[in-house]
């Protein structure tokens, strides 16, 4: 079997599906995006194609050993993404071609069903309780919230009292009936981290996420030792190399990878069995379109630790398109009583309607995050 094509297709809300033709008339999908630069992913993704067509897609691993060590530079958001939708449609291709899906290749089942969890509230986490509400009402349990706006390097008790007190109305409204992640998002310096960890302790959310940038990933160990909070990372890390050190230096209970931005399946299901040794858990990242959720049900069908799977339905990115708008099978997308079963169709498991994608990807205007000063008019981390 042969690679003969390419194509590529930005679409609402904000990601991008790549379509990789073969020889054989097997097509494999991938969801190669960085969110706000879905254009310079788009360019990587075309220059690393110059090393796939006329090649085998059947030799994964061989080719993503090529994407990632064949161009000298390596790693970072755009490079991984770009190899990482890739490394999505050629599983895509492979299990089609074997009539298997993906997590037979990978070994088969370690669990039946997979839990998930929901966002609620906005980029300014408001209206959580509604939200939560709305949602339980579907069966769902476990949701996901920024823990804050935007906050000073060194901020005022004031802002901290904002953001413990929304947490404070949760366990007030649902007790221990509910469980939820809080996303610190990058917004939260060292300082302030340990500040609101300390505040945030007697409400025991189920993780604290990005509790600092994963640039200051030092942290991670010193936070950790002043919180029994679960502290979760992977979002805005790339490969096994970044997450090993987040392995050595411990700190982390939970790693995310996006199955989209750390190199893909080939990649994530290393990085989950480098957590495995390390007794740490694995909650893929995924506020993405359905071919990053396939790809995320696969890794984690296959993974002693995975323990947690976030999928984008109703999260506040969502604008112009939702999660099943471009997928045929949405009944095997199916949440019941907050859980996903595995997908039973060959590859990844998802049928993509390419029609709907290719009409959607016409005149489709390029998402941006909101860019967020503080009141002295310096950049905010959004
Ligand atoms: O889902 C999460 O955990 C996020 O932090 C969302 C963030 O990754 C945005 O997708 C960036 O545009
Ligand atoms: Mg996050």
């Amino acid at each position: 079997m042969k690679i003969t094509k390419l194509t590529l297709y930005r679409v609402p809300p904000r990601w991008m599906f790549l379509k990789i033709e073969t020889d054989e008339g097997i097509t494999g999908w991938g969801e190669p995006v960085i969110e706000g630069r879905a254009r310079t992913v788009e360019a990587a993704v075309q220059e690393l194609s110059e090393y796939l067509v006329g090649q085998d897609p059947l030799r994964i691993n061989d080719l993503w050993q090529v994407m990632y060590r064949g161009g000298f530079y390596r790693g970072g958001a755009i490079l991984m993404s770009a190899i990482a939708g890739i490394d999505q449609a050629l599983w895509d291709i492979k299990g089609k071609a074997l009539g298997v899906p993906v997590y037979q290749l990978l070994g088969g089942l370690v669990r039946d069903r997979m839990k998930m969890y929901s966002w609620v509230g906005g980029d300014r986490p408001a209206d959580v309780i509604a939200g939560i509400h709305t949602l339980r009402e579907i069966g769902i349990h476990t949701f996901k919230m920024n823990g804050t706006e935007e906050l000073g390097i060194v901020d005022s008790a004031k802002a901290v009292d904002a953001a413990v007190a929304r947490v404070a109305q949760i366990r007030d409204t649902f007790g221990y009936d509910i469980e939820f992640g809080l996303d610190f998002h990058g917004r939260v310096s060292a300082p302030m981290a340990k500040v609101l960890l300390r505040e945030l302790e007697p409400y025991r959310p189920l993780f604290v996420e990005e509790p600092v940038l994963a640039e200051q990933a030092e942290y991670y160990p010193r936070l950790a030792a002043g919180t029994a909070i679960p502290l979760a990372a992977g979002e805005r890390m790339y490969s096994r190399f970044e997450f090993k050190h987040v392995f050595q230096a411990g700190g982390i209970a939970i790693v995310q990878p996006d199955l989209s931005h750390a190199g893909g399946i080939t990649e994530c299901v290393k990085i989950a069995a480098m957590a495995e040794a390390y007794d740490v858990a694995l909650a893929p990242h995924c506020p993405l379109g359905p071919v990053a959720l396939a790809a995320c049900l696969q890794v984690d069908f296959v993974s002693h630790n995975a323990v947690l799977q976030e999928q984008s339905m109703g999260i506040h990115y969502n604008r112009g398109a939702e999660l099943l708008d471009y997928v045929i099978n949405k009944e095997d997308f199916q949440i019941v009583d907050g859980y996903f079963a595995p997908l039973p169709k060959p590859g990844l498991g998802v049928i993509v309607d390419e029609e709907r994608v290719i009409a959607a990807s016409q005149g489709v205007t390029d998402w941006r995050n909101p860019l967020w000063r503080h009141p002295d008019g310096s950049v905010a981390e959004w």
